[in-house]
């Protein structure tokens, strides 16, 4: 996959708009972007671990580029002028060498590089580059050059990325002037610039229809399709609105107070032997759990689209209750549909769903349980499209929800990739979650795909066994099918029949999960492995008497996941635990199931 170079930043919004860039680029010559080193290294702090910092230079001694990569810090360097051979070779970190090309004479010249990388450019007009001007790539056709050491810059935008990747084939694009408007970065233009030089290859980001891969999509009725398509186009519109974004995350931290720590956990890892292990505490949310930084998100779209009635579907009821609290916040009408079983396993939190105002519906079909609430919402939101806003509590239903659901629960990867750097200096080893429709393991997984070096392991309910037919194991025994608005795998007959899902965690008997994961399985970037219910309720023990956290019955799942994980791992290694939810809500199973425990 080509890689992506934002330069020329100046601002932290532009910075976190460029994220899931591979490169961002501080200008540090004479230029309409010059930034100072103090500056950059503000900067560069919003910038993921992962993505390379490049200091551009023009000239400049090798005293002022040392100083410059040791105090931003800078991993790559970029000289735009004409420094010669020895300074090149003086650089301790990767150096990128730009020829501006004007003629095959050029060509011919960058050829012999000493550089790491060399980076062609159309010639400087007012500065030595970001002139926005394109050059003719033609000239570039008989260049003996390793593409892995190409990249290409001038003059390049959204519009004409696709065209210049095809025909260069580069290891990077670097582009300035055409992610600006009016002189000045554009948060949009940004985002649209990565979406398509990285394209079709890029496809953790599902497509314009909503597929990753070959799942997802919208498969609605056609009284819903234009309601899904309203949202996906005010999502989108929301997205690039850096006002949206700062009132998101405002709430976030005064509301839910964000941002959870990342424990580490002391006890268990003597215990366990093995790794290091990091707790990230979803649990410390408002509502005991991760489900409400994506009610938030939806909830504040809803307003923005001018609807003012919630319908939600809930299971475990850790998102009914996320979405009634935001709903009587916001002061929004707000309707939850719940399953009868689910009702009985979790009447503290319906009682609690209650108290904030919402109107419980109880649904008695089917399995009544989470499945089957989902069916209820969808048909209710259905006969309310024009006033209703249906949000959905995981990353699961026709695009865009699981795309808008990943993006609001990337919070909590993104915290985690931040912290654990500050702890230990570099990224984890293995990152692990628990996964029933898998809202917060994406948005765990989520920041951390491109880093090849860590391995995710998503945690599935295996119930009473994965030889009997009470288990949520969708990604080891489902196969492909359409559910609730996607195509996905699912637990069904050879018939098509969806089949009931069990597990004791009530937040993870769905018999589907979400296309992102049924896409990261196929690839293999992400593992998915099951526990069965007595071992998430021996994790729930073990966890509680070792680090004095009672954890919700899902996060017990990746718990118990980790324990295993951790007996393959070393003591040099770091593991990180999404620790989901509390398990205040499921202190009547552990009271039932636990009886006796002394
Ligand atoms: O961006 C600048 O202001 C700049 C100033 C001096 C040297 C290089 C500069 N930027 C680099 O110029 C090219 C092309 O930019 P554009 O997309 O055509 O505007 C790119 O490599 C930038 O890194």
């Amino acid at each position: 996959m080509t890689k992506v170079k934002i330069c020329g930043l100046m601002e932290e919004r532009h910075v976190e708009a460029a994220k899931e860039a591979d490169a961002i680029g501080f200008v540090f010559a004479p230029s309409k972007r010059r930034v100072s080193i103090e500056r950059a290294a503000e900067l560069a702090k919003h910038a993921p671990v992962s993505a390379e910092k490049i200091g551009v230079f023009v000239n400049a001694s090798i005293e002022e580029i040392e100083e410059t990569v040791e105090k931003v810090p800078l991993t790559m360097v970029q000289l735009h002028g004409d420094e010669p051979d020895e300074l090149v070779r003086e650089i301790k970190v990767p150096v990128i060498q730009a020829f501006s090309i004007r003629g095959k004479e050029d060509v011919a010249r960058l050829e012999n590089s000493v550089a790491d990388f060399v980076l062609v450019d159309a010639p400087g007009t007012d500065y030595r580059g970001g002139s926005g001007h394109v050059f003719d790539w033609t000239l570039l056709e008989e260049a003996e050059i390793e593409a892995s050491r190409l990249i290409l810059a001038g003059g390049l935008n959204a519009e004409n990325v696709k065209a210049a990747v095809h025909q260069t084939g580069p290891y990077m694009v670097d582009v300035s002037s055409g992610v600006e408007t009016d002189g000045r970065k554009d948060e949009v233009k940004i985002q649209q610039f990565i979406q398509q030089a990285k394209g079709d290859s890029m496809q953790q980001t599902a497509d314009k229809t909503g597929f990753f891969g070959k799942y997802g999509g919208q498969f609605v009725p056609e009284t819903l399709m234009k309601a899904v398509k309203e949202l996906e186009d005010a999502y989108m519109e929301a997205k690039g609105d850096p006002a949206f974004k700062e009132e998101y995350h405002h709430y976030l931290s005064e509301y839910v107070g964000r941002e959870q720590p990342l424990t580490f956990a002391k006890r268990l890892t003597e215990a366990w032997g093995g790794p290091k292990v990091y707790l990230k505490r979803e649990d410390l949310n408002h509502t005991g759990a991760h489900k409400i930084n994506n009610a938030i998100g939806q909830a504040l779209l809803a307003m923005r689209m001018g609807k003012r009635k919630i319908v939600a579907e809930t299971g475990a009821g850790q998102h009914g209750v996320a979405t009634a609290t935001i709903c009587a916040l916001f002061d929004l009408e707000c309707v939850i549909f719940m399953g009868e079983e689910d009702i009985k396993r979790q009447q503290l939190n319906v009682f609690r769903m209650k108290l904030l105002g919402a109107k419980v519906e109880s649904v008695t079909k089917g399995s009544s349980t989470l499945k089957d609430a989902v069916n209820e919402a969808l048909r209710y939101w259905v006969t309310n499209v024009e006033d209703t806003h249906y949000l959905i509590g995981s990353a699961l239903g026709p695009h865009p929800f699981p795309t808008m659901v990943r993006d609001f629960q990337s919070v909590i990867g993104e915290e985690t990739k931040r912290q654990i750097v500050q702890h230990e200096g570099r990224l984890p080893d293995t990152v692990l979650a628990c996964v029933g429709g898998g809202s917060n393991a994406i948005g765990m997984f989520y920041p951390f795909l491109k880093d090849e070096s860590v391995r995710l392991i998503g945690v599935e309910a295996s119930g009473e066994g994965l030889d009997t037919e009470k288990h949520a194991a969708t990604m080891t025994k489902g196969t492909e099918g359409v559910l609730h608005g996607a195509f996905m795998k699912l637990l069904q007959t050879d018939a098509g029949q969806v089949l009931e899902a069990h597990s004791i965690s009530a937040g993870l008997d769905y018999p589907g999960i979400g296309p992102e994961h049924a896409y990261l399985a196929d690839i293999g970037r992400v593992e998915y492995e099951s526990i069965t219910d007595q071992e998430a309720l021996e994790a729930v023990v073990s966890f509680s008497r070792l680090e004095g956290i009672i954890p919700a019955l899902e996060s017990a799942h990746a718990i118990a996941q980790a324990e295993k994980t951790a007996k393959t791992m070393g003591k040099d290694e770091i593991l990180v635990i999404c620790v989901s939810g509390r398990g205040d809500k499921d202190m009547a199973t552990y009271a039932e199931r636990l009886e006796g425990l002394s």
